[in-house]
């Protein structure tokens, strides 16, 4: 999924303003941002639901405009209502078919299933707490096999058991190689399941990259006991190193595969230092989305 230069104006207000941005097979993108900032604006012209003043979009490879580029796409919208008349199972069975799709009955079980609402497959919808019908959206959202699925706000109205449920789905979405947009203000959330964020402040893009990029610098803190002259140069040898008394931090160079963390502590324990813990730090997201938005609002 593409787009670029998307632009709309409500009346006066301008909504969104020159967001561009990709999401790749496989890639579990976040958007993020402040009431308002205008990611269900961008979410909405990217379905075609709403059309944009400026810009293009490119679904799959087709042009946004263009009805079949919606055939593969999942989406869970954030104000979700499904017919209360029809059961769970109808709903799915329904939405089957308006995507054109061909999926079998076991199939759409097992949907059904991977929600959460196996044993309420046959009861009406109309009777549904509402986290039961985000579950049911999620499902609407899985069941025609998207190759994109779009999430906006997926797990407002979920228990926390639902919620990770739900980072499960994403993360075997990505496994199977479908491009995933996540909209959600749980900044933990999209910390713990995109590769990719794209922060929308007052229609524009604030800020994007790969958490590594957005996070920045990376710190390992280590607990030991017994460090002599060579640990501590050993240790110095990575990065800029602090003390305080028993605690070590050291800097990670911003290249670092992941490789030089485990290395340093069989290097520490072969000169003989005791390791008690080993802690990655870093800055989280929320701080860094904090620092961005000041940044913009000064
Ligand atoms: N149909 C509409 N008519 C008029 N203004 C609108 C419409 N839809 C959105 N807007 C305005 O566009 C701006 C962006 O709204 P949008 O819903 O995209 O924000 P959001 O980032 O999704 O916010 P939230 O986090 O609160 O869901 C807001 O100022 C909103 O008032």
């Amino acid at each position: 999924m593409w787009c670029s230069g998307l632009r709309k104006r409500y009346g006066r207000r301008t909504a969104v303003d020159g967001v561009s941005f990709t999401v790749g097979r496989g890639e579990v993108l976040g958007l993020l941002g402040p009431n308002g900032a205008g990611k269900t604006s961008v979410i909405k012209m990217l379905l075609g639901l709403v059309r944009p003043d400026a810009g293009e979009v490119l679904l799959l490879g087709r042009r946004g405009r263009d009805p079949r580029a919606r055939e593969r796409v999942g989406y869970l919208p954030e104000l979700f209502r499904y017919q209360p008349w029809l059961t769970a199972a109808e709903v799915l069975a329904l939405h089957v078919r308006l995507a054109g799709a061909r999926v079998p009955a076991e199939e759409q079980r097992q949907c059904l299933a991977l929600v959460g609402l196996a044993e309420r497959a046959g009861d009406r919808v109309g009777g549904f707490s509402k986290g039961m019908q985000q579950r049911l959206g999620l499902a609407v959202a899985l069941v025609a096999r998207p190759e994109l699925v779009v999430l906006d706000e997926p797990t407002s109205a979920l228990d926390p058991l639902g919620r990770v449920d739900v980072r499960d789905i994403v993360l075997s979405l990505r496994e199977r190689g479908v491009a995933v947009l996540l909209n959600s203000h749980l900044i933990g959330e999209v910390e713990r399941v995109c590769d990719r964020v794209v922060i929308l402040d007052r229609g524009r893009v604030a800020a994007s990259g790969t958490l590594a990029e957005l996070l920045g610098q990376r710190e390992v803190r280590l607990r030991l006991g017994g460090v002599g002259a060579a640990a501590e140069a050993r240790m110095s040898a990575v990065g800029a190193l602090h003390r305080t008394g028993e605690e070590f931090t050291v800097a990670l160079p911003a290249d670092d595969d992941g490789s030089l963390v485990p290395g340093l502590v069989a290097d520490l324990v072969g000169l003989g230092v005791r390791v008690h813990a080993v802690e990655p730090v870093r800055i989280s997201l929320e701080e860094r989305l904090l620092g961005i938005l000041r940044e913009e609002h000064p």
